[in-house]
């Protein structure tokens, strides 16, 4: 229940993309200079703009941070994390497809990541989505 007067804290709406290779490695890529939790490990995404959908969102943060264009990103799963700068609610899409070369844009860090990451800080509103990411491969492995 909100306290009688507190302010209401409405959600920034983030599209995040889940950018995965062909040998399953996830792109992750370091947040800029300037930005809350600047060098942290993040997978590529920003906020939805007024009148966007999360793909057309998606496809515009990819093109502006990576350089690369998708097709289509279909929403896997909606996270919400309260940061002191901001209760963001998180739409993840998994994507398997782009074209163009990777250009870090914004003058960040790239890097291809099996399960379990070996990169840290990663921000902690991305930790749930690593988690059952982690659990769908343990159940989808091939029993030896
Ligand atoms: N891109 C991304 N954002 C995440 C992840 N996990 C997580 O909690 N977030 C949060 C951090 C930020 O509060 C928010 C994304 O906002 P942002 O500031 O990066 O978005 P933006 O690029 O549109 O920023 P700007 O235009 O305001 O500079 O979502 C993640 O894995 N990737």
């Amino acid at each position: 229940m909100t306290a009688v007067g507190a302010p209401v804290r409405k959600h920034t709406e983030v599209a995040v993309g889940i950018l995965i290779r062909a040998d399953d490695a996830l792109l992750l890529s370091t947040r800029p200079e300037g930005k809350p939790y600047a060098g942290y490990w993040e997978f590529p995404g920003g906020k939805i703009e007024a009148g966007e959908s999360v793909e057309q969102a998606l496809r515009r943060e990819l093109e502006e941070e990576l350089g690369i264009t998708i097709s289509g990103a279909e929403v896997w799963k909606v996270t919400e994390h309260d940061y002191p700068h901001a209760l963001v609610r998180l739409h993840w899409c998994k994507v398997h497809a782009w074209k163009g070369e990777f250009e870090m844009r914004e003058g960040q860090a790239m890097c291809w990541q099996q399960l379990p990451l070996d990169v840290t800080p990663v921000l902690p509103g991305a930790l749930p989505v690593l988690a059952w990411l982690a659990d769908e491969r343990a159940s989808t492995a091939p029993a030896r």
